[in-house]
């Protein structure tokens, strides 16, 4: 194919007769075909392996890559972490940071004032109405009665005067039209203040929301990448959306009914001790009779079965279900997921039953013993009082069960906090800004020299070391060429020079050691160009220059060195055309050229290619190499080898095994030892192709000899 078009189609002998650029390719490749072996796979391999491994393509080259970690049990790939619950108890600390979230201190304790407030207020008033139903009894009941007083000592009444009267030595007596004022008084301040609480609610939960999501937010964009290798995207993104949904939606309306019924809670008790202190006594008891009643409850609304999780991912990975035929074991599974599910919310609404019937239950005898005891206990409470408590006591029923299940909701909700609480605290990287002392210069790094010392590294602090005591010079301009078998840890010795692992030793570049460094000083000093090519969503400038730091022209230039400009040309809005999410509307090929063309428009002294043309072809391969070679020849060149005919013709090859180097020199330095790692790498990829690398060698050494000849001379 080419271009979208099919060009010929046939057997091997037809397309080999048509002359198309299909046997070009294979001309050009004649020789190397055992060379597209993977050379990360051969010191332990026989050829008739690696053949047959050649042949059976990237299923069983993966497939063989997992089982040589199974049997070296050494090299296991990071596990991911288990998932926290999303049920269960929750911790006392984690409705403080919640709260926290809200606002500063003088935020809460204003909303928590607010709240005691307007519960007051409405206490207040119904203990006003009694208050007044006692003014009544005296004026009109007691008066009418001869004016018969307890304690009398009459005085003259005058009840349509805005005044008081005393009655007895302990009480007053206030005008109707005062009790009227002072009724609507207390209303429209209720009004007013329930207006305040809302507002305040609002103010505070949108606050929580929005502070637990910028710190996660924060915290995940600075986590360490050891973090992103045991945590899945979808993990990370559920955090964002589920639970952050969740705390925007689920927790609001539970908190402020807990809040709330827990403030009438204790309006009503406060009423009760008013009226009585000694019906606190039976009040306790009950308390007590009542919250083992609902910790026992909240610890049956806990139960929870993944069904939901579960259906997602057989949902998403529905396609390999299918092609596995893997539906009935999937459908069973499911089953018994179903019948937890479906037990567990069996239990849940019948112990909500079994909760309401027992509270029930509890205000019954409380509202007796409180009934019982007016009649009982001998004492002058006023009638109007008596009314005021039973009422009271009467609408704990209702409210007390809808305060609780809003609690239960609340705890379990509460667990999205705790989940995003977690991402809040995970371990960071380093500084991105060096300190002021140990701001490199500008130029840094002018030549491109690094050195290895005593290093190791290791991707956590419970694993064992990947890298072992390396010792390595690499001088300025020098083109390194890395192999090794798989999991040698050429690509863990690339990430510790953006030190994306925990680094122990030192590394030096041009005289900077470089963990002194901010992260954003050392990073955007080495141009990488990975396996696997990465553009953002957005103009193809931005792609090119992220940081639009480079005029036009450097951008043109850099594409046409990489053979992009005519195709960025054609394209509607030249460099301000939009990129696909990944750059998907570019083919691989075409993507790892852009990421050259952004390394060009850099232009940084250290230029690190890990495995960038394993997934090109041969002739976008060949422009790769031949474009580094002539456009970073003043610069220093790591290249990860996917192809050993890729660092044959490098300056030095660094031969890596189990975390080691086991030997740096030139390959034709290397292939003299027969006994060599190399030498093996090398003859296992087929006689043809091993004698054209022995000649890609000799040739190199010899280029190299030759310029050092001219230079002495
Ligand atoms: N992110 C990671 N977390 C934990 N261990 C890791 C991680 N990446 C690699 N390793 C381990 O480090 C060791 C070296 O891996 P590395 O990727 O550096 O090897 P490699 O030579 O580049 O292999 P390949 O050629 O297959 O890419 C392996 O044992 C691997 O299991």
């Amino acid at each position: 194919m080419e271009n979208a078009n099919i060009l010929a189609e046939g057997s091997y002998q037809e397309l080999q007769s048509s002359g198309l650029d299909f046997t070009k390719l294979l001309k050009s490749s004649e020789g190397t075909t055992d060379d597209e072996i993977d050379t990360t796979n051969v010191i332990n391999n026989s050829p008739e392996q690696l053949s047959n491994l050649s042949r059976q393509g990237s299923i069983k080259s993966i497939a063989s890559s997992i089982d040589e970690n199974k049997l070296n049990g050494t090299q296991a790939e990071p596990v991911e972490v288990a998932e926290t619950r999303s049920s269960g108890k929750v911790s006392h600390s984690v409705y403080l940071s919640y709260i926290s979230a809200g606002g500063n201190s003088f935020k809460i304790s204003f909303l928590l004032f607010i709240c005691i407030f307007t519960q007051m207020l409405s206490t207040g008033g119904d203990y006003w109405i009694s208050y007044w139903y006692f003014d009544f009894y005296f004026i009109y009941q007691v008066n009418l009665e001869d004016n018969v007083f307890r304690n009398t000592e009459s005085k003259s009444m005058n009840t349509n005067n805005f005044m008081t009267y005393t009655i007895s030595d302990s009480h007053w007596v206030i005008s109707r039209q005062c009790c009227v004022i002072v009724y609507t008084v207390i209303n429209v301040t209720l009004i007013i203040v329930v207006f305040i609480r809302c507002a305040s609610f609002v103010s505070v939960f949108i606050s929580t929301s929005m502070n637990l999501h910028t710190d996660m937010f924060n915290a995940i964009t600075r986590a360490t990448m050891y973090f992103f290798n045991t945590n899945s995207s979808g993990r990370i993104l559920n955090r964002f959306t589920k639970d952050i949904g969740a705390i925007d939606e689920m927790i609001t309306v539970p908190s402020m009914d807990f809040i709330y019924n827990s403030l009438s809670l204790m309006g009503i008790i406060a009423v009760v001790g008013i009226v009585n202190v000694y019906l606190l006594i039976p009040t306790f008891f009950i308390g007590v009779l009542f919250y083992y009643t609902v910790v026992y409850y909240l610890s049956t609304s806990r139960t929870r079965s993944p069904i939901l999780g579960y259906m997602n991912a057989s949902l998403q990975g529905l396609s390999t279900i299918r092609a596995f035929e893997a539906e009935e074991v999937l459908s069973r599974e499911f089953d018994n997921h179903q019948d937890l599910h479906s037990s567990a919310w069996y239990i849940f609404i019948s112990s909500t039953e079994a909760l309401g019937f027992a509270l029930d239950i509890i205000c019954l005898i409380y509202i007796t013993i409180l009934t019982f005891s007016f009649l009982v206990v001998e004492n002058d409470i006023f009638g109007g009082d008596v009314g005021l408590v039973i009422t009271q006591a009467i609408s704990l029923t209702g409210s007390l069960q809808w305060g609780i299940r809003q609690f239960a909701q609340l705890d379990n909700q509460m667990t999205s906090v705790e989940r995003v609480l977690e991402y809040t605290n995970v371990p960071q990287e380093a500084e991105l800004e060096s300190s002021q002392d140990k701001k490199p210069p500008k130029e840094w790094p002018d030549k491109g020299q690094i050195v290895f010392e005593n290093f190791y590294l290791r991707y956590s602090l419970d694993t064992a070391h990947v890298l072992k005591n390396l010792n390595i010079q690499i001088q300025a301009m020098e083109k390194i060429g890395i192999v090794g078998r798989t999991g040698a840890g050429k690509s863990s010795l690339i990430g510790a020079l953006f030190r994306l692992a925990l680094n122990e030793g030192n590394i030096t570049i041009d005289g900077i050691e470089i963990h002194e460094l901010g992260l954003h000083d050392l990073r955007s000093k080495i141009s990488i160009i990975p396996q696997e090519p990465i553009l953002f969503t957005g103009s193809m400038r931005k792609n090119l220059d992220p940081l639009n730091e480079h005029p036009d022209h450097a951008l043109w230039n850099a594409l046409e060195e990489v053979e992009l400009k005519t195709i960025v040309e054609d394209l509607p809005d030249g460099l301000n055309s939009k990129m696909s999410e990944g750059g998907s509307n570019f083919s691989v090929g075409q993507r790892q050229l852009v990421c050259l063309a952004r390394a060009i428009v850099r232009s940084n002294k250290l230029l690190v290619l890990d495995e960038a043309t394993a997934n090109v072809d041969s002739q976008t391969d060949a422009l790769i190499q031949n474009t580094i070679r002539n456009k970073f020849r003043s610069c220093t060149v790591l290249t990860i080898a996917h192809r050993l005919n890729t660092v044959m013709d490098s300056d030095r090859v660094l031969v890596m095994d189990a975390g080691t180097v086991v030997e740096f020199d030139h390959p034709y330095n290397l292939l003299k030892n027969k006994d060599g790692f190399f030498y093996k790498m090398v003859e296992q990829t087929g006689t043809e192709t091993s004698e054209l690398l022995h000649n890609i060698a000799v040739e190199s050494f010899m280029n190299i000899a030759q310029e050092n000849n001219e230079l002495t001379t």
